[in-house]
């Protein structure tokens, strides 16, 4: 069972509440004038991830306070619940275990008292033989030839995980081509097709309820295209194979079911890259770096179970969201990686975070009265420099900023990766120091200015600074190093969940739109007037059959 505490009636939330009053005055950088120790204090480190917090609007108190607030809120039980396998997503009467697919110590886990191990390995097995057979050549295609491209057709965390962790490890990756289709729009499925041939191409089927709309759509799509260029009923085995839960599903759809890559209900759909949904991972990487990802994972794991509030990554960062989210009222939070192949792991973060957490209906199914999750968003940096970091730096909005980087590129082209990193360290430093008016107008005096222009322009020069970031900076970018940074802030959605006293593991939101849009299909498959709708729905139905 997971602890059920409204936060706001704790003592940690009160004492919060009048201590952001002090805070809200205090500027972060006359906080580093005072205290030479403040990196040393409020930095942190996992293995080769150094994570820098001292950039955010908190004091020894602050920290204590937040500390106090998680164990308030009997964090620690609810960290056990679930790595043992309590039944914690109560809306769909599931455990939660992903920390089982990466579980490389192979300590039973239980689940209706039954070890998921075993099972586990059996299909880490399956999938090191599969990837083995097609990244070597020895599986053919229906015209004896090799595999060369793989189309994975999944949506939503079954596409997500997969693109994002094979695009951030692109130097490990070999010589398959990789293409990932999710987007119902035909425009997706077609464009991939053009670019692969039917004898040398497998799809992997990523769905783990094999009943979501746009996923049965391209692999039905996926599936003519085959049969209508020269592939037979028979060929379908050599070019389909499903990662699912559902073995029925995939029995109906016509893919051989020992051509399927199980997985089980117990791994919610945006946590599912480690598991059979990770297939497209292990063919483009190979399975030893998909262990790699997994090890380092664990590792984490390990380190976010056992180890105290004041030292835990997780627990720190997941805090300190709740410090502006419910404190300072901020409504969103960026994630800017300084890496060019980590180009969506902010969209990762996007669906992990705001489907586990973007709920109003606490534990006791009572709306709150308080504000949950946040908007995610975020680019690599340095292109959002040049796209949005106006507005972080001068805007109305104050957006907490998690700034991700290596140390170590896997080009070390000239100066790029020096060029790139001193972006990365400056872009904290101004958010935090800002620029005063009395520094601005001493540089433009300094630029031969008049006395009536440096009137003019520096209310617009100035910069009040102040504004809050993480920094994590990692030695390299390695199937190891991400596999933790993943686990990481997978955990943190998990503390924040805690905190609020929602459910993060179910995903009720999604549904309602499905439901419409199911209803709204054969009105838009039959002829005539649309009138079952409020006038805007009817408009704009009636204006698209009458022009398409
Ligand atoms: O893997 P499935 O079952 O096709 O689901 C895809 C996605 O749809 C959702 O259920 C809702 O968007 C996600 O949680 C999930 O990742």
């Amino acid at each position: 069972m997971l602890p059920n505490i409204d936060f706001t009636t704790t003592k940690a939330y009160k004492y919060l509440a009048d201590h952001y009053i002090d805070i809200v005055a205090e500027n972060l950088k006359d906080l580093f004038k005072t205290d030479n120790q403040r990196f040393t204090k409020f930095s942190t480190r996992f293995e080769d991830i150094l994570i820098d917090y001292s950039k955010n609007r908190i004091t020894d108190e602050t920290f204590a306070l937040l500390m106090q607030l998680a164990r308030e809120c009997m964090l620690k039980d609810a960290i056990e619940a679930m790595f043992s396998g309590e039944v914690i997503n109560a809306t769909e009467h599931r455990p939660v275990l992903h920390i089982a697919l990466r579980n490389r110590s192979n300590k039973p886990i239980y689940v209706d008292g039954k070890d998921v191990m075993p099972d586990v390995n059996r299909v880490l097995e399956q999938m090191k033989t599969f990837s083995e057979e097609i990244i070597s050549g020895r599986w053919k295609g229906f015209t004896g030839k090799s595999i060369t491209d793989v189309v994975n057709i999944g949506i939503g965390g079954s596409d997500l995980g997969p693109v994002m962790v094979t695009e951030a490890l692109r130097p490990y990756k070999n010589h398959l081509k990789m293409h990932f289709v999710s987007n119902v729009d035909g425009t997706h499925i077609a464009e991939a097709l053009k670019e692969v041939n039917p004898e040398t191409t497998l799809f992997l089927i990523a769905s783990k309820t094999f009943t979501t709309q746009e996923t049965m759509t391209n692999a039905q799509s996926a599936k003519d295209w085959l049969l209508a260029n020269g592939g037979k009923q028979e060929d379908v085995a050599k070019h389909f194979v499903a990662l699912s839960t559902n073995t029925a599903g995939v029995e109906k759809f016509g893919i051989d079911t020992k051509n399927m890559f199980e997985f089980w209900d117990w791994v919610g759909g945006r946590y599912s890259l480690w598991s059979a949904i990770g297939l497209s991972i292990v063919l483009s990487l190979g399975y030893e770096n998909f262990v790699e990802l997994l090890t380092g994972a664990h590792a984490y794991d390990e380190y976010f179970r056992t180890t105290e509030f004041e030292q835990n990554p997780s627990v720190i960062l997941g805090l300190l969201g709740i410090w502006y989210n419910n404190f300072f009222e901020s409504e969103t939070e960026a994630i800017l990686p300084y890496d060019q192949y980590l180009h969506r792991f902010a969209a990762y973060f996007q669906q992990g975070d705001m489907e586990s957490n973007g709920k109003h209906i606490d534990r006791n199914g009572k709306a709150v009265d308080y504000s949950t999750g946040p908007i995610i968003w975020g680019e690599p940096g340095t292109n959002g420099q040049h796209a949005f970091y106006q507005l972080i730096h001068q805007g109305t909005k104050l957006i907490p900023c998690d700034f991700i980087a290596p140390a170590q590129s896997h080009n070390p082209l000239g100066d790029h990766h020096m060029l790139l990193l001193s972006n990365y360290f400056a872009q904290t430093e101004a958010l935090m120091n800002g620029k005063t008016i009395d520094e601005v107008i001493a540089e433009l005096k300094a630029a031969g200015k008049s006395a009536e222009e440096i009137e003019k322009l520096a209310p617009f020069k100035e910069f009040d600074g102040n504004r809050p970031t993480n920094s994590f900076l990692l030695k390299k970018i390695t199937p190891h190093s991400l596999g933790s940074l993943i686990a990481m802030y997978e955990h943190k959605i998990f503390v924040q969940g805690i905190i609020w006293n929602i459910y993060s593991f179910d995903q009720w939101g999604v549904e309602l739109g499905k439901q419409l849009a199911q209803k709204i299909q054969p009105e838009l498959r039959a002829e005539g007037e649309v009138t079952t709708h409020d006038s805007s729905t009817n408009g704009l139905i009636n204006q698209y059959k009458s022009w398409r």
